[in-house]
């Protein structure tokens, strides 16, 4: 039984990356050293390149494969998950208790694992294309209210039939630990004035998100149905949407958000697998009205993935809880994402990030972003280790986090980090 498997790694109990996780990211194992593909178990990094180079993909799909030995993740993810299984299945057996290929060969196993303390992640894919969805009908409401006025009016009509989204910035999106400069735009005319002001934000937010990477994609004018969506996802990311609430407000009639958000995009760095979350796999809210048959799926699910956002001021010793959301309430599920995107014969490519868009969910502790805590800035969001905030301040860091549990077992996400820096002159 999965549950029962066990590592000669140390893995200590309640760990995010047992070998039931092993996450797949890219790193150098030191500060000259080139990035190579590695997974995340207990406390180290299993370096894949080594195993590689030692001859250890015996596998079929995986033995004459180099795509361990690439700087990024998107070879092996353009692979397909009969591959992904192969390699799963090699490295819980060479990872497991009673297995002595690594265990017992003290040069391989010192080469090969290293403290994740001393591996400097880094972004596991190359992002061709980044998309965001709107997929939180909890999140479209909050936010429609407060963007457009009533709350009978917040719901655009065609968003119970069209998974909503908009095409992202790939350049800007980055890894957990990179800071975030506070940008400046136009925002709307201030009270009595008809010009526009250009000033730094000063409605800076967080959106709480997670993101799937394309694996295979598919040719320019076809299209991937609904029921083949999840062959071609190859795992999750938490992900946070910074946005800057008062450019976004000017600037997104009639085309959808622009520099309101294109300055900065946060994954986390480890890619947790579509196999290591089958135990959390669960029902996807019920549709209603249907949703057109294209969209329709034979069997609807989705996943159990507790998250959770910290707010920790500059200076602060510790970090303040302010938001406890789930996956689980997206009413979009990310098949019905994915074949949406290519109906129209539009191409996607491994490697490629579809974001879920913002997690909110029905009570006012699972709010994911400022905006909707705050009710658009008129309510002060109370941090439980002091001080309270309505949009994020200079030196502001602000910490997602994910962890399913499993029975005996958890498969943590690790951490989406990032730290708000001062206007650039
Ligand atoms: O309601 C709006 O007009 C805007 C909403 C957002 O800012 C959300 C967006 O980026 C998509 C999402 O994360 O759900
Ligand atoms: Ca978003
Ligand atoms: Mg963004």
């Amino acid at each position: 039984m999965a549950s029962m498997m066990k590592s000669f790694v140390d893995v200590t109990p309640g760990s995010q990356f047992p070998i039931q996780n092993l996450p797949y990211g890219v790193f150098r194992p030191s500060a000259g050293a080139s990035p190579r593909p590695g997974v995340a178990i207990g406390e180290s990094v299993l370096d894949l390149s080594v195993l590689a180079d030692a001859g250890l993909f015996k596998g079929p799909l995986l033995a004459k494969s180099n795509c361990f030995s690439q700087t990024s993740l998107n070879a092996f993810m353009a692979l397909g998950r009969p591959a992904w299984k192969e390699a799963r299945t090699t490295l819980q057996k060479l990872l497991s208790a009673d297995e002595p290929t690594l265990r017992d060969n003290d040069t391989l196993r010192s080469k090969a694992i290293i403290p994740m303390s001393q591996a400097k992640m880094e972004m596991p894919a190359v992002i061709g294309d980044y998309t965001d969805f709107f997929s939180s009908k909890e999140h479209a409401v909050n936010t429609g209210t407060l963007f457009r006025g009533s709350r009978e009016l917040a719901l655009p009509p065609n968003w119970v039939h069209v998974p909503i989204g908009y095409h992202g910035r790939a350049s800007s999106v980055v890894l957990s630990g990179t800071d975030i400069t506070r940008p400046r735009g136009q925002t709307s005319p201030p009270e009595g004035q008809n010009g526009p002001e250009f000033k730094p934000s000063a409605l800076l937010d967080f959106e709480l998100e997670m993101a799937v990477f394309v694996g295979p994609g598919n040719q320019l004018g076809t299209t991937v149905s609904v029921d083949d969506a999840a062959q071609h996802i190859f795992g999750f990311v938490i992900m946070n949407d910074w946005s800057a609430r008062d450019i976004q407000k000017w600037e997104y009639i009639p085309l959808g958000p622009f520099l309101g958000k294109s300055f900065g995009t946060t994954i986390s760095p480890w890619i947790v697998t579509m196999e290591a979350l089958e135990p959390f796999i669960c029902d996807a809210p019920e549709q209603d009205p249907p949703a057109l048959p294209y969209l329709t799926e034979k069997k609807r699910f989705t996943y159990d993935i507790p998250l959770q956002v910290a707010l920790k001021p500059e200076g602060a010793s510790k970090a303040s809880v302010i938001c406890n959301s789930n996956f689980k309430y997206l009413y979009w599920t990310v098949c019905q994402q994915l074949a949406h995107h290519t109906v129209n014969g539009c191409n996607l490519n491994p490697g490629d990030l579809l974001a879920s868009g913002t997690i909110s969910g029905p009570d006012d502790g699972s709010m994911g972003s400022m905006l909707e805590q705050s009710m658009g800035g008129r309510k002060d969001i109370m941090l439980e280790h002091g001080g309270s905030r309505k949009f994020l301040k200079d030196g502001d860091e602000v910490v997602m986090t994910a962890v399913c549990q499993g029975n005996g077992f958890n498969v943590g996400f690790g951490a989406c980090t990032g730290k708000i820096l001062p206007v650039k002159m």
